[in-house]
């Protein structure tokens, strides 16, 4: 205990100051975001408000200077909350994301782009690119690939046949809980309705827990959690967004297997992302079946000191001797060293196709 006891009526009155400071200073903010707009129009009628790069910018410095005590973290999704209104003020954001409401997939498009953006469902992942496509978006948020269970080779096919680009990136931490609605007899529970790879993510709980009961597959943790309202011995496995969009209770926390399972989601857009200062690269390429291909392929990245980052083999759906090869690495198109790996890849290969430059996910 002190001495001079804390005066409460003070340290509010403290706050209360502090927060008509803070107020002041947002609303300048959100000012000079609304300048950026029309200088933005001035000199291009069709500008781009959302600029992946600086936002991505203005995230890192923030965690820079962050002086606590609040953890960076948390300080950069306050400011992700700040930048998503004042660019909801230049023009509201809209984004497609695989759905229904309540998937992971979509908490990852609320982490990126914050609470004012327009967010909007589709069935399958396909649908995502075709609304991109069509403009009918400004962006898409699909899964690519899971700590635990590898790649999701929907989003990869995906690309074949798409111009889409990749315009960031996202990475969650997924963390599953079996949910019962108020009918379900909790000691009677006899089928667990959830996504194929969270079945598959919480495989060993699943084993010691409930070794007995059926394990059905759906579209989606937030389809499985809608199934189980009205089916007295079902139980679903899905996450905290659709837990309470579904009014379900969790009977079990964080059942996966993996401590550190998460998914990595893309940001997909028809939009050239300038450097931010620390970027990735996605490229596909189909390289003849000969041998020594795959060391042709990588060897240019080894002489020029370039991290991949990721590796992914898919068949080719053109050629029967096709390989095609998904790579990420560290580098942005831009920068010369970059370039010039891809020319050498470009005469090695039989195709190459850039997906994107984009910054490393921040948050
Ligand atoms: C203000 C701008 O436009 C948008 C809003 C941003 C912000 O609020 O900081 C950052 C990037 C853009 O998505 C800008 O381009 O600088």
């Amino acid at each position: 205990m002190t001495d001079t006891p804390i005066n409460l009526d003070s340290l509010r009155q403290r706050i209360d100051e502090l927060d008509s400071e803070i107020l002041r200073l947002i609303s300048a903010r959100a000012e000079c975001a609304k300048q950026v707009a029309e200088v933005k129009t001035a000199s291009d009628p069709g500008a781009v408000f959302y600029r992946p790069e600086r936002e991505a910018q203005v995230l890192r410095r923030i965690m820079e200077l962050n002086p606590g005590p609040l953890n960076s973290e948390e300080m950069a999704r306050l400011f992700r909350e700040i930048m998503s209104a004042c660019l909801a003020l230049e023009q509201p954001t809209k984004v497609a994301y695989l759905g229904p409401e309540g998937t992971f997939t979509q908490q990852a498009a609320l982490k990126h782009f914050g609470a004012s953006a327009v967010s909007m469902p589709m069935a399958a992942i396909d649908e995502v690119f075709r609304e991109v496509e069509a403009g009918a978006v400004n962006y898409g948020v699909v899964p690519v690939e899971n700590s635990t269970e590898g790649v999701v080779s929907h989003t990869l096919d995906s690309f074949m046949d798409s111009s889409i680009h990749i315009c960031g990136e996202v990475v969650l931490r997924i963390h599953h809980h079996l949910l019962v609605a108020d009918t379900t007899l909790r000691d009677k529970v006899s089928r667990i309705y959830s996504h194929p790879q969270s079945l598959a993510q919480c495989r060993k709980w699943l084993d010691a827990h409930y070794p007995r009961a059926e394990r059905v597959p759906v579209s989606s943790n937030a389809e499985a959690a809608k199934m189980i309202k009205g089916e007295w011995h079902s139980a679903a496995i899905a996450g905290d967004m659709a837990a309470k969009l579904y009014g379900l209770e969790k009977i079990a926390e964080k059942i996966e297997d993996r401590p550190d399972n998460s998914t990595r989601f893309l940001i997909i857009g028809s939009q050239h992302v300038p450097m931010s200062g620390e970027d990735k690269t996605s490229i596909v390429v189909a390289m003849r079946n000969q041998p020594g291909a795959l060391h042709d392929l990588l060897e240019p990245f080894h002489r020029h000191q370039i991290d991949l980052t990721r590796l992914e083999t898919r068949p080719s759906r053109t050629g029967v001797w096709n390989y095609v090869f998904f790579i990420d690495f560290k580098g942005h198109v831009d920068e010369p060293r970059v370039a010039a790996v891809l020319e050498e890849v470009r005469l090695r290969a039989s195709e190459l196709k850039v997906l994107g430059s984009y910054p490393v996910g921040v948050l």
